[in-house]
């Protein structure tokens, strides 16, 4: 029989925490033990509109939540100042994070491996949970060495807070592993309107597009002379993200270290 793993949870009302909620719902092996969300201090969960059936306890303050309850893994689904907070309260009591937050800074994610080995707790922060879009960005690096030039186009729902998404920045970090450093471009360009072409991650440009009607979409774009090559994913419901989500928390039970980016478990 597979043991039960007691699973905290910040950002129930949420667009991925909702569906969260539902996951561990329906997953025998796990056990919701409680909630952080800043509006619902002594409700549980199922007291909330919305929400599933479920009989956990909610605290408003993350430190109260940590101190009280007994989990395993900590999943954070909220914003990057948040859960950044959030990931040191886990760490520091031993519960092991599973961070789908995006938008640490670097600095952060060193502290946080820092943290992880200091506590010798095991941690997955996933820039993306979608098994296609780990795929996109494997792919890319892939092609990144047979392709010298390369923009990310990501595009995203208008209530996203962060930019560029985390999944552009690690996809620029992959291809920046497997390429030599340098500018693309004309090196004479110029930008008549600041920001037209976008962010520059180590010579590769990446657009953040955010509008209604989107979820979560990321073109990446090779060019070399003579053709192009397009590494496309779409993630066309947040039910995508789930079997990643799943995924991290069963793996974060046998780690001891710091893992970002799904890739690194799955092969
Ligand atoms: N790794 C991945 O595969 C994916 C990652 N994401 C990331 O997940 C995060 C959440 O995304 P999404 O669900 O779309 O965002 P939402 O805005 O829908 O949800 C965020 C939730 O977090 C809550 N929240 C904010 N601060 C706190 C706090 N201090 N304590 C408790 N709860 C808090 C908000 O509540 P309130 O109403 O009080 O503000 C809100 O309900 C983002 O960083 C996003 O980029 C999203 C999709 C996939
Ligand atoms: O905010 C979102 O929606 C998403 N955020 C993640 C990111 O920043 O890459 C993952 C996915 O793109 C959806």
């Amino acid at each position: 029989m597979t043991e039960t793993i007691n699973i905290m949870l910040a950002g129930p009302r949420g667009k991925m925490g909702s569906e969260a909620l539902n996951m561990i719902e329906g997953t025998d092996h796990f056990q919701l033990v409680g909630c952080v969300d800043r509006k619902h201090q002594g409700k549980t969960i199922k007291e909330i509109d919305g929400l599933p059936d479920i009989d956990a306890p909610i605290y408003s303050d993350a430190q109260e939540a940590f101190d009280r309850l007994n989990a395993d893994v900590f999943i954070d689904l909220t914003n990057p100042e948040s859960g950044y907070v959030h990931t040191k309260l886990a760490l520091n009591h031993h519960i092991r994070p599973v961070i789908g937050t995006s938008g640490f800074s670097e600095d952060q994610l060193d502290e946080l491996k820092q943290l992880s080995s200091d506590k010798q707790t095991g941690i997955v922060i996933a820039p993306n949970f979608a098994i296609g879009a780990v795929l996109m960005m494997r792919f890319s690096q892939m092609a990144a060495k047979y392709f010298d030039s390369v923009e990310i186009i990501e595009k995203h729902h208008d209530e996203k807070l962060d930019a560029p998404s985390g999944t552009a920045v690690k996809t620029a970090q992959l291809i920046k592993e497997v390429r030599d450093s340098h500018q693309q471009g004309h090196p004479d360009e110029q930008e008549s309107l600041p920001g037209a072409r976008g962010a520059n991650v180590d010579g590769m440009h990446i657009h953040s597009v955010r509008l209604p009607g989107y979820i979560a979409q990321q073109e990446v774009i090779f060019g070399q002379s003579g053709q192009t090559l397009t590494i496309n994913h779409n993630s066309t419901d947040r039910k995508s993200f789930m079997s990643g989500v799943k995924f991290a928390v069963e793996q974060v039970m046998t780690i001891d270290h710091f893992v970002y980016g799904l890739e690194n478990l799955m092969e």
